[in-house]
């Protein structure tokens, strides 16, 4: 069988490219570095990717709007770009910073750090030490953790530190000045796994997680099928979001999540993303297909984003 090609926001020792490496870990895949999202969507639709692994929301910090961006897919860039996967991580960040700077540890640091850098989604799932350690200090957004480790190890000069994991630490060869430094210790990314639906090898990928949160750690869906379906409306028209919501009862399809984001068509018009879930069976096998009709007939555009299996609970 030929090796898939897994895209992954890079450097190496990104929290990515250990949800790439876990999700694909036991499949013969070229795990592929990114220095975007953006980058690894194009590289998905225009068939260099036959898949994507990308993190669209935290348990402490909520979603990751570039991902939403790209999802909602505004100027039909990414058309074959679908959800096949999930994958859970637990996310554990350490401060770090440049090999022998900090000689007497976390119990000897001075404040004496000016710069901090990480990827913009690291900072609210650690306010409490930024905030108790680092106020004031300037915080400087990279293009993704192992990117902040790896400028850390290349400036000795600087009095910085990066936010990013201990395999980043390993990796760019820093110190770890202070580790699990999240506000939570059940702090976990979600991240999607996408394909290109007309990449013939992907159509047959069964992508279980192993080890997946059990329902004690993190309440399960009551459901084993998750779909997002991506929208807009006509807002000035009363009740059409009501109206559209009610097509997933209507189908027995258990809404999960609802996010939105600006539909840069107009001011305050909104495309949603909505996820629902549902225990396949013979009665609902068509649930989707008949939603997504009756959508078409009370939205602006509707758009089919893909069916997985939802890896919440299942390891229980
Ligand atoms: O910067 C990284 O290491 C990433 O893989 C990105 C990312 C994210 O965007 O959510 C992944 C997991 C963590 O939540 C923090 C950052």
């Amino acid at each position: 069988m030929d090796r898939l090609r897994v895209a992954f926001l890079g450097p190496l020792a990104s929290f990515s490219h250990q949800a790439a490496s876990e999700s694909f870990g036991n499949k013969l895949a070229d795990l592929i570095p990114h220095l975007s999202f953006a980058d690894a969507f194009a590289a998905l639709q225009s068939q260099k990717a036959d898949y994507a692994v990308i993190p669209c929301e935290n348990s402490t910090n909520g979603s990751v709007v570039q991902t939403l961006d790209l999802l909602a897919d505004r100027n039909d860039q990414y058309k074959d770009v679908k959800v096949c996967g999930e994958y859970y991580l637990t996310v554990h960040h350490c401060l770090l910073v440049h090999k022998g700077s900090y000689r007497s540890g976390w119990s000897g640091y001075d404040g004496s750090i000016t710069k901090l850098y990480t990827h913009p989604q690291a900072w609210g799932q650690c306010e409490s030490v930024l905030s108790q350690y680092f106020k004031g200090v300037e915080r400087q957004d990279v293009s993704s953790t192992s990117k902040g480790a790896e400028i850390v190890s290349k400036h000795p000069e600087e009095k910085a530190a990066a936010i990013a994991s201990r395999f980043a630490a390993e990796f760019h060869g820093v110190d770890v000045l202070k580790e699990n430094i999240e506000d939570r210790a059940d702090n976990t990314t979600r991240f999607l796994i996408l394909r290109n639906v007309l990449a013939e090898k992907t159509a047959r990928l069964d992508l279980e997680q192993p080890n997946a949160p059990t329902s004690a750690e993190i309440p399960a869906h009551d459901s084993t099928h998750k779909t997002l379906i991506t929208f807009s409306i006509d807002h000035s028209s009363p009740g059409a979001l009501a109206e559209a919501l009610l097509i997933f009862k209507k189908h027995g399809l258990n809404l999960t999540t609802i996010n939105t984001r600006p539909s840069l068509k107009r001011a305050w018009q909104y495309i949603f993303f909505v996820e629902c879930g549902r225990t396949p069976s013979d009665e609902n096998k068509d649930a989707v297909v008949k939603a997504l009709q009756d959508l078409r007939d009370v939205t602006e555009y509707c758009r089919d984003m893909g069916t997985w299996k939802d890896q919440l609970g299942q390891s229980a």
